[in-house]
This record gives C-alpha cells, sequence and structure tokens, in this order.
C-alpha cells in the first residue's frame, strides 16, 4: 500500500426504534428513527492520485466497482469540487451487507469525509450531508457522527444522546430486500407522530418488524432466541436483530450461547461515530 495513506473507519448503526407515518406521493415513506452508531466498523484507506483517476482496490461480491457507494460517493465529490486529484482506495469490509446496520451508506460518509480531508477541499458539514442524501437516506447522518433522530425520509436530524450500552447483534443469513419490505401490503404506515424531545420511553417499536417477521422465518427465529436474554428488535428493514446489556461481559455470554445456531457480533453502542473520534484525533 501507498505510504501516505489516510485509514478512516465506516461504523454501523442501529435503528433503536422506527415509526412509520405515512407515505409521500414519490412512494417514499416518511418516518420518525433514532439512530446510534455501534463501535464496529468497516476501515477504508485513501492515497491520493495525481492523474484524477478513482480506484477501488478491493471487489465485493454482488457490487461492480462503478455500483459501489464509494465509488459514487468519491466521483461526485470531485465532479462538484472541480478536484483535479484522483485516490486509490482499499476497504476492508467488516460489515454485513444488507443487515440493516447501514456498511453501504457509512462506507459513503467516510469517503466524502476522507476525501474532503485528503484533497483539503474545505467543504463544510452541511455541504458533505447535502452531497450524501443525493447516495442514500441514511448517509446524512453518518456525515454528521451524531446520535440522531431522524424524520423525513431520514435527513432531518437532530442530536440526541440516548444511553450507550453494549449490544449483541445476531446477522441472519438472509437477504431482505428494503424496497419489498416498504411496498408489503400489510405494513403500517399510520403511526403517530411523536412531538415530545427527547422521545419519551415505550416508543421502541420498529413498524418494519412484523413484515419483516411474516416474510423472513430466519429474522422471526433470531428475534426468538434474543429475547429469551432482552428485549430483541430489528434494525432498519433488517435483517439483522439486536439485544442491549449493561456490560461486554454479559452481551460476550449471551452471544457465546447463541454461537451454535446463529452468527453475530458484540459491539458498544456510541453517541459519537468512531469516525469522528478518529477525525479529531488528526486534527
Ligand atoms: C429505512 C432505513 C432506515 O435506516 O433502512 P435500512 O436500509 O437501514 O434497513 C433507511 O432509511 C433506508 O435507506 P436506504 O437504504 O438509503 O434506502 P434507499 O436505497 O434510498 O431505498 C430503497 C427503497 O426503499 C424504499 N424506501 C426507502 C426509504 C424510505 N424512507 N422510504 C421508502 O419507501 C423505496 O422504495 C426505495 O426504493
Ligand atoms: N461499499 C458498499 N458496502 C456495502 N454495500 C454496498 C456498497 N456499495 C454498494 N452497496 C450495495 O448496497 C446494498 C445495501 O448495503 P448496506 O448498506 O450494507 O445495507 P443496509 O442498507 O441494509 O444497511 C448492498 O446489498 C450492496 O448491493
Amino acid at each position: 500500500m501507498h505510504t501516505a495513506t489516510l485509514t478512516l473507519p465506516a461504523p454501523a448503526k442501529l435503528n433503536l426504534m422506527l415509526h412509520i407515518l405515512g407515505r409521500r406521493p414519490d412512494g417514499y415513506h416518511e418516518l420518525q428513527t433514532l439512530f446510534q452508531f455501534l463501535d464496529h466498523a468497516d476501515e477504508l484507506s485513501f492515497a491520493a492520485r495525481d492523474d484524477g483517476e478513482i480506484r477501488l482496490h478491493t471487489e465485493i461480491e454482488n457490487v461492480p466497482h462503478d455500483s459501489n457507494l464509494i465509488v459514487k460517493a468519491a466521483r461526485k465529490l470531485q465532479a462538484l469540487s472541480g478536484c483535479r486529484k484522483g485516490v486509490d482506495i482499499w476497504l476492508k469490509k467488516i460489515l454485513p451487507m444488507g443487515g440493516g446496520i447501514g456498511g453501504g451508506s457509512s462506507d459513503a460518509a467516510t469517503t466524502l469525509l476522507g476525501l474532503n480531508h485528503l484533497w483539503q477541499l474545505g467543504w463544510n458539514e452541511d455541504q458533505l450531508a447535502e452531497l450524501g442524501l443525493t447516495l442514500g437516506a441514511d448517509v446524512p447522518v453518518f456525515v454528521r457522527g451524531h446520535a440522531a433522530f431522524a424524520e423525513g425520509v431520514g435527513e432531518k436530524l437532530t442530536p440526541v444522546d440516548p444511553e450507550e450500552p453494549w449490544y449483541v447483534v445476531l446477522v441472519p443469513q438472509v437477504f431482505v430486500s428494503t424496497a419489498e419490505i416498504f411496498s408489503h401490503p400489510l405494513l403500517t404506515r399510520d403511526s403517530a407522530p411523536i412531538n415530545m424531545r427527547p422521545v419519551p420511553k415505550g416508543n421502541s417499536r420498529n413498524d418494519c418488524q412484523p413484515v419483516v417477521e411474516q416474510s423472513y422465518p430466519e429474522v422471526r427465529n433470531s428475534l426468538n432466541l434474543l429475547s429469551k436474554f432482552t428485549e430483541a428488535r430489528l434494525t432498519g428493514t433488517g435483517s439483522c436483530v439486536f439485544g442491549a446489556f449493561p456490560s461486554k461481559a454479559e452481551a460476550d455470554k449471551v452471544l457465546a450461547l447463541l454461537t451454535e445456531t446463529q452468527t453475530g457480533f458484540v459491539a458498544k453502542g456510541s453517541n459519537v461515530s468512531m469516525l469522528h473520534r478518529k477525525l479529531q484525533s488528526l486534527l
């Protein structure tokens, strides 16, 4: 690898709750959701090139180079900023894909912040978050790097500071299509908006969970198993499910008891993302 590389994490997120309030004319859904980060992350390395080329050197299964959100983010930032430099990028993929923990969106956000730094563009967070939204609804929260209550399609963010427990995250080995869940005839789309801040306790349900459980028995099974130890919930549109524990030791113990049939990991919840902690330490 190049000597002058910048290496940054791209952490996962959880949706601690997710309410669907309605459907907009364009088919997208109005949500209220609570995002918290996990200290569990992909790792991206960047090295500037003088020839303007953007090259991701790590292939990920079923994602062609030009469709990778990392490449899309880099190209958009390059085009909009008029930057003449390029970049070599390497990815260590740690986060399960399509699991509702936001790995692709987080990779995109880390690319935007990493290249802003490497190319010395001087863009502010508002500009990067606005560009990020054109790549995906979840990208802005990763750009901001603070746990947030999100509204709209997920782009109106209010920073919040929920507790930071340890989580067991189970990864059912099924691919849940976000588009399929959002177009499901049985999806509840009429939750009442919560107007109180902070969100009062007892509002932690995920409105996608009933339809996901019905369509994917593996997800229901993982929820049932984790429910024996703590309240278990779906993140995003799944497939991952999670439960909170007061200590790492307790979370590790529960994961160990489930490993015979389940794939998963333990990670601490965090209200300031690993990416922002690392960037802060570089300044
Ligand atoms: C619902 C969340 C919560 O975090 O789910 P996860 O993807 O993390 O599971 C996200 O907002 C998802 O965001 P993102 O993954 O960027 O979704 P997109 O690719 O933009 O949308 C995939 C499809 O889901 C539907 N969709 C998505 C977001 C939304 N607010 N309403 C929708 O109806 C649309 O049909 C869209 O075509
Ligand atoms: N860098 C990337 N990492 C993961 N997925 C990516 C990436 N770029 C594009 N994708 C595509 O985005 C989809 C959703 O990925 P991901 O963000 O991991 O899941 P989710 O949105 O469910 O949290 C993947 O199935 C893949 O096709």
